[in-house]
């Protein structure tokens, strides 16, 4: 088992580690290092959930990678002991080093296996998510799914300001209905906003999701700053639920509330296809900012793509992706009674 703090150590191994490591902590949790960044713990008496927390998908984005050190510290010196069959992920520790997004590839356009997709494409990131989505394989099927639940919240923070300080992406569900009670978890979690992905995506949340059939989220936590800029008491309502699943298991607090959320629906997704691919509004304008019906709001070469409705939200906006990437999403927000809840 790696002396020291476990962010550190996954800093000096950039992109992993030849061996594993194991060893049973005095509260008889078990806690093993599958590879740089990658460390489960399994109590010998659990809880029904299996319980994903990924960060540094995106290694600049640092807020979540603070709460993930401080719970796997906590946890490894016997303070927080945990309930549940978790697994951390701190997916790039190279780009974390780095203070970018990505070194050569954004890993959240690779996963679902397109890291082994594209004309004879082989980089660090590709082989790095290759391996990620081995070790979720491997905690998942770990355990039999049978009655147990699982969660994954892949952890970010956006580039841009948002009218919605905190919000999910809830991946497209492959038919199935949404969750109340996952719902209720989001708002405990601090995230009452929720943005519904229409179609499948190469995305880490989506992956849990398809090949897992967990309750997968990409959480969307504030907004990209570098270490030792987030102020971390706006995560501490976010860390103390963690602590609370981690501890106690997934437990709702009261009934399932409509008014208490606030639901948006992808209308449209924009890619740039183009080298010439500018964004008609400025930078800080933030996520969720609405726009007239007939406003221009990007160009991509010759084409260009305005507001379709009256309320038409921005979220994501980037004229910076690789070609063929996504630089836009558009938004509407809908009524909770519109969503097939379970
Ligand atoms: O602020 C931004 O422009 C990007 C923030 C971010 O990394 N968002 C994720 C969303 C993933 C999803 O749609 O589930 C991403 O773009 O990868
Ligand atoms: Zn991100």
């Amino acid at each position: 088992m790696p002396g020291g703090n476990f962010l550190e150590f996954t800093r000096t191994h950039e992109w992993g580690l030849a061996i594993e490591a194991k060893q049973i902590l005095a509260n008889g949790v078990t806690a093993e290092v599958w590879d740089s960044g990658v460390i489960s713990f399994s109590p010998a008496q659990t809880t029904t959930l299996d319980l994903v927390l990924s960060c540094a998908v995106h290694g600049d984005e640092t807020a979540p990678i603070e709460i993930v050190d401080d719970l796997i510290t906590e946890i490894l010196a016997g303070d927080l002991v945990p309930t549940c069959r978790v697994l951390f992920l701190i997916a790039n520790p190279a780009a974390v080093n780095n203070g970018t997004r990505f070194i050569e590839e954004n890993m959240n356009r690779l996963f679902s296996g397109a890291h082994s997709k594209g004309p004879g494409l082989v980089n660090r990131e590709r082989e790095r998510t290759k391996k990620i989505e081995e070790y979720v394989g491997r905690f998942f099927q770990g355990a039999p799914k049978g009655e147990r639940e699982r969660i994954h919240y892949d952890m970010h923070t956006a580039i841009r300001d948002s009218a919605h300080e905190k919000f999910a992406v809830y991946p497209y569900q492959d038919g199935r209905p949404y969750s109340k009670k996952q719902l209720q978890l989001l708002k405990q979690l601090d995230v009452p906003t929720v943005l519904l992905n229409d179609g499948p995506t190469t995305t880490f949340s989506y992956f849990s999701v398809n090949r897992f059939q967990a309750h997968g989220f990409t959480v969307e936590l504030g907004k990209v700053r570098p270490f030792g800029q987030n102020d971390m008491t706006r995560f501490a309502q976010t860390k103390s639920q963690l602590v609370r699943l981690l501890t106690e298991g997934s437990m709702v607090d009261g009934e399932f509330v409509e008014d208490d959320y606030k639901i948006y629906q992808v209308l449209r997704v924009i890619n740039r296809t183009q080298e010439d691919f500018s964004l008609n509004f400025p930078d800080d304008v933030a996520n969720f900012t609405a726009f007239n019906q007939g406003d221009l709001l990007a160009r991509d070469g010759d084409r260009t793509y305005y507001a379709e409705k009256t309320g038409e939200s921005i979220i994501f906006p980037n004229a910076k992706v690789a070609l063929g990437q996504r630089a836009l999403l558009t938004v509407m927000a809908i009524p909770v009674t519109q969503l097939d809840l379970v």
